[in-house]
Parts: structure tokens; C-alpha cells; sequence
């Protein structure tokens, strides 16, 4: 589904972080443009795709236009997962610190990130999902804290943790990269094709 011309999107997050990363990471790539409405949407529970696209229904729902949502899960491999979606209260209650030590007891500390994007375009209408996934390792907290479990998550490759990457470096490499460059991709070619619905691309999920 095509967004009409001329509409802009409504970005619905309550995390101050993630829409400053969404604005750098995007720059003026997003052929649409982008307003954000902070909104705290209720957690959800069961599997990513499912939580995204309920979370992306409810925010269509209360702006009753073209909305997009965000969902971050860190998935622990020795822990089939988990945390997952449930990151955000496992953080909140044991910080970076704690997060790390929860893999005490396993030899692998391998972990995804994973972000989705949600993409809604109103009330009642079906939800499309773009994600991106960064592979790493749970390590001892280093760098700032400004950022969630930036400090415990190194990514594959690099010797520093998101925390301590460069904004510049994280966002070009992050989960939240990869999701928002299949979501851009996905509009911009659409937008190249005058706003016409792209039947020759498979949708994610409707
Ligand atoms: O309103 P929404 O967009 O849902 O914002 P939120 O803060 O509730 O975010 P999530 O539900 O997606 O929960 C993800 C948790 O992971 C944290 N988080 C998200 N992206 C992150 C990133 O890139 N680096 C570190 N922490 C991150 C975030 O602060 C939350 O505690
Ligand atoms: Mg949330």
C-alpha cells in the first residue's frame, strides 16, 4: 500500500533515544515525511512479528493515519532468545550489569539484536514489517550509559560495544540500520514508481 502524496508519516515511540537514531539514520533518505508523536504503547507479549504488528494496529488506531512503530528485542542464543522483547524490563530492573552476569551460568554469550519496523497506513488496514538483526556478544558493561544495553552489547567485528562505537559507526552497522534501510528501500522504490502499490515486491506480511 502506497503512501498518498504530499502525507506524512507519524513515527509513534515513547523512547527519546531511538527517534534520535531514526532522524540521523535516516537523514533525508525517507522519501515521506517523518513526524513523530510520542506516544507510551502498551508491551506486548509473544513473538516479534506478533507484538510489532499489535503495536502498530493500536498506534494507527490512536493517530488514525499512516503510522510507523519500532520494536527492539536482544536475544540471548544460550537462552533460546530471550530476553527478546521482554529486554526492556530485564534492563530495567538489572541494568547492563546484571544482563551480563544473567549468562554466568553458559559458555555462549553470542546475541541478535533485533528491530522491526512497523509500517500501518490507518485505522484498519494491514500492518508491513521490515527488520534488521546485528549479531554480537554479551560482554562486561564499558562505555557511556546513555543508551539502553548499549554497554553490554559488542557487535561481531568490533572490539568496542555499541556504547563505545562512535554514533556514526553504530549507525551504519546496527540492527536499527539494517531495519530502517529495507523500510526506505520498500518506500523509495514505491515512490519511484508515482506512488503506485509495488505488486512486484512480496510484502513482508499484511
Ligand atoms: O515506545 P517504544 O518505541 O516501544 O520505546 P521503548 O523504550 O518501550 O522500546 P521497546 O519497547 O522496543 O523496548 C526495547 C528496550 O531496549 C532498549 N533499546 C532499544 N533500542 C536500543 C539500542 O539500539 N541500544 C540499546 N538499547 C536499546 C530500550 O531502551 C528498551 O528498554
Ligand atoms: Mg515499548
Amino acid at each position: 500500500m502506497a503512501i498518498p502524496a504530499g502525507r506524512s508519516v507519524v513515527f509513534v515511540t515513547g523512547n527519546a533515544k531511538k527517534l534520535e537514531e531514526v532522524i540521523q539514520i535516516l537523514g533525508d533518505k525517507f522519501p515521506y515525511k517523518l513526524v513523530s508523536k510520542k506516544i507510551d504503547l502498551p508491551e506486548y507479549q509473544g513473538e516479534p512479528d506478533e507484538i510489532s504488528i499489535q503495536k502498530c494496529k493500536e498506534a494507527a488506531k490512536q493517530v488514525d493515519g499512516p503510522v510507523i512503530v519500532e520494536d527492539t528485542c536482544l536475544c540471548f542464543r544460550a537462552m533460546g532468545g530471550l530476553p527478546g522483547p521482554y529486554i526492556k524490563w530485564f534492563l530495567d530492573k538489572l541494568r547492563p550489569e546484571g544482563l551480563y552476569k544473567m549468562l554466568a551460568g553458559f559458555e555462549d554469550k553470542s546475541a541478535w539484536a533485533l528491530c522491526t519496523f512497523a509500517f500501518c497506513p490507518g485505522k484498519e488496514e494491514p500492518v508491513q514489517l521490515f527488520r534488521g538483526i546485528t549479531e554480537g556478544h554479551i560482554v562486561e558493561p564499558r562505555g557511556p550509559r546513555d543508551f539502553g544495553w548499549d554497554p553490554c552489547f559488542q557487535p561481531d567485528g568490533f572490539d568496542k560495544t555499541y556504547a563505545e562505537l562512535p554514533k556514526e559507526v553504530k549507525n551504519t552497522i546496527s540492527h536499527r540500520y539494517r531495519a530502517l534501510a529495507a523500510m526506505s528501500e520498500h518506500f523509495s522504490s514505491q515512490a519511484n514508481d508515482n506512488g503506485m502499490p509495488d505488486t512486484k515486491k512480496k510484502k513482508q506480511n499484511d
